[in-house]
This record gives C-alpha cells, structure tokens and sequence, in this order.
C-alpha cells in the first residue's frame, strides 16, 4: 500500500473513516487525494489528515492508480458521468463503497470495460476495526484483487463475496451494522438511567459493557451463545433481563431489521439503475 496512490472521491463520513485508518496503518498522506464539493470541508480535511484536496475529481483520477468512490448512491451517477473520460484514459481500479449499486451499473456509467471492485466497509475503519465485504467484477485482475484487499485490510476485516448479491446482506449487517450497536448503547444508557444511575455513569457502563463483550466474542474460544450463557445464572438477573427481549421478541425484530436494510440496498440498485 505504500507506493500505491489512492484517490477518495467524496470524502464524507465513510471515505474520512477510512482515510484516518489508512494514515494510522502508516500509509503516506501524500499518497491520498481527496475531493469534495465543499471548500470549506476540503480544508477541515487538510487541517485534520493532511492530505492532498481537491475539488477536481478528475484530475484526482488521473493521478491515482486506484479511485474509491465515496459519494452516496444518488450521486454516483453524476460523478461517474464527471470522471468518464479520464477512467477510459488512464484505467485505474475502481473501488465503490456506496450501497445498493451493482458493480455492473457502476461499469456501464463509467463507459465500460472498467475494473470495478464493490465493497461494503463500515466506519469503524477509523479505528482499524471495519468490516468490509469485497465483490470483483470480471475486469478486476488478480493484482487489483490482492490491492483492494490490502486496501480494506489495513483498516479491519475484509471478506470477499462470490456472489454480488450478497453484497446487499453484507449492507444490512456489517455496513450499516455499527448503528445498530450504538442504538442499543443508547438503549441501555437510558434504561440505566431508569433504574437510578447518572447519564454519565450509565454511558459509561453501556459503552464499557459493549466493548468487553465484543472483545470477548472476539477473542474467547466460545461463541456468542456460550458466553451469553456464562452470564446467565439460572434464577438470577440476567435470565430476568433476557425472558424480557423474548417475549419482546428481540431476534424477530433483528431478522425483521436486517431484511428491511438488505432490501432497501436492492430498492435502490433498482432505483437507480437506468
Ligand atoms: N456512512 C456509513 O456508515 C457508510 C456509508 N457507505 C456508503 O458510503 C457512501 C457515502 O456515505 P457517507 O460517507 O455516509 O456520506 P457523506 O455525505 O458523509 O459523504 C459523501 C460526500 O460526497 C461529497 N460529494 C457529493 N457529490 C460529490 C461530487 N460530485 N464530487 C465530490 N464530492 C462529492 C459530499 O460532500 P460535498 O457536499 O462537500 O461535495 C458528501 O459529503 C454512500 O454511498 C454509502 O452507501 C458504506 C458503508 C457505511
Ligand atoms: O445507511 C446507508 O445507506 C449507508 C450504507 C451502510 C451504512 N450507511
């Protein structure tokens, strides 16, 4: 990754996310270009990563060797119809990041013949904890394939997929996934609160709990279910707690949740897709 240069078009919440894991992981600021709109927030980028701006997206692309496209699915099409030109000139890799396009759509509005690699990163990547699923389309060579791996993987755990529709499923679950756990944060934090605790001592027992347990899931040689079990003493609180979720019926709600998230992504392929 070091001599690679990498041009992030639409540098807002996921390609920022991204961009900081990739600096932290020792990849050289000179070595990133990216674009937004927005001068103002070019140069709060500038300021906060010192990397190359610009809010020219196609000279970014002539000067990279992989583009990641960072825009949301609404503006994809007007920023491929931007950077055509110079995709068809120079080749680069293409690297999506947005949900719901397929890597056929994105290839057609780019003008064809494009290597395009999907992905579904999620913002953790900050940190070096993402958790992104990968899907090459027919142009992507093997070298590109290895790229775009090391790419994601220098921000977390990258998994490709065979199948591009899975893409969707990957979405719903790890992409839009961190929302979901800061959702239940929050719960906890307020349902503390309930019980009697201050805001700042509920949130900080929330977030804790959150992060020992995903460690612990992580790391332990047990699955999730065991160490739930290892917290549950027959008769004690937790089984109170749990017999709650139950009967609210906690896992429906999941599957419920997870499904509507994986078809909006194809709501939205079909949508915009023309
Ligand atoms: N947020 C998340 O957790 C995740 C998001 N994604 C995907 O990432 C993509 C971006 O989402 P997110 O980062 O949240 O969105 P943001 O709005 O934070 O970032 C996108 C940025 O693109 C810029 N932009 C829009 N049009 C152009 C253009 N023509 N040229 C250059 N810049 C442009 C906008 O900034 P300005 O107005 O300054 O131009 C905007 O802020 C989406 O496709 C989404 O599906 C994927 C996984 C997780
Ligand atoms: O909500 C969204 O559409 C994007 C994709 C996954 C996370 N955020």
């Amino acid at each position: 990754m070091q001599a690679v240069k990498l041009a992030f078009l639409g540098a807002g919440n996921m390609s920022g996310s991204i961009i900081g894991g990739l600096i932290a992981k020792g990849v050289p600021t000179e070595n990133i270009i990216a674009t937004r709109r927005s001068e103002e927030r070019l140069s709060e980028l500038k300021s906060q990563f010192s990397i190359i701006t610009s809010s020219d997206n196609s000279d970014a692309v002539a000067k990279s060797d992989v583009v990641i496209l960072g825009v949301k699915p609404q503006m994809m099409q007007e920023l491929c119809n931007e950077i055509r030109e110079q995709v068809q000139k120079s080749k680069p890799l293409i690297v999506s990041v947005a949900a719901g396009l397929k890597s056929e759509t994105l290839e057609r509005w780019l003008g064809g013949d494009v290597a395009v690699v999907r992905t579904m990163p999620n913002t953790p990547s900050l940190l070096g904890c993402g958790a992104t699923g990968l899907y090459a389309n027919s142009k992507v060579t093997g070298i590109q394939q290895g790229l775009a791996e090391k790419l994601m993987q220098a921000v977390g755990l990258a998994l490709w997929v065979e199948d591009e529709a899975q893409m969707d499923a990957v979405t719903a679950v790890s992409g839009s996934g961190p929302a979901y756990f800061f959702l239940a944060m929050e719960a906890l934090q307020k349902a503390g609160e309930n019980v009697g605790l201050s805001t700042e001592v509920a949130e900080k027992l929330a977030i804790q709990t959150a992060l020992g347990a995903a460690r612990m899931a992580s790391e332990s040689e047990y699955d999730a279910a065991e160490l739930r079990r290892r917290v549950t003493s027959p008769g004690g609180t937790t089984e109170q707690a749990l017999n709650t979720f139950n009967e609210g019926g906690l896992t429906e709600l999941y599957r419920k949740a997870v499904q509507a998230a994986a078809n909006r992504g194809q709501e939205l392929a079909d949508q915009l897709d023309n």
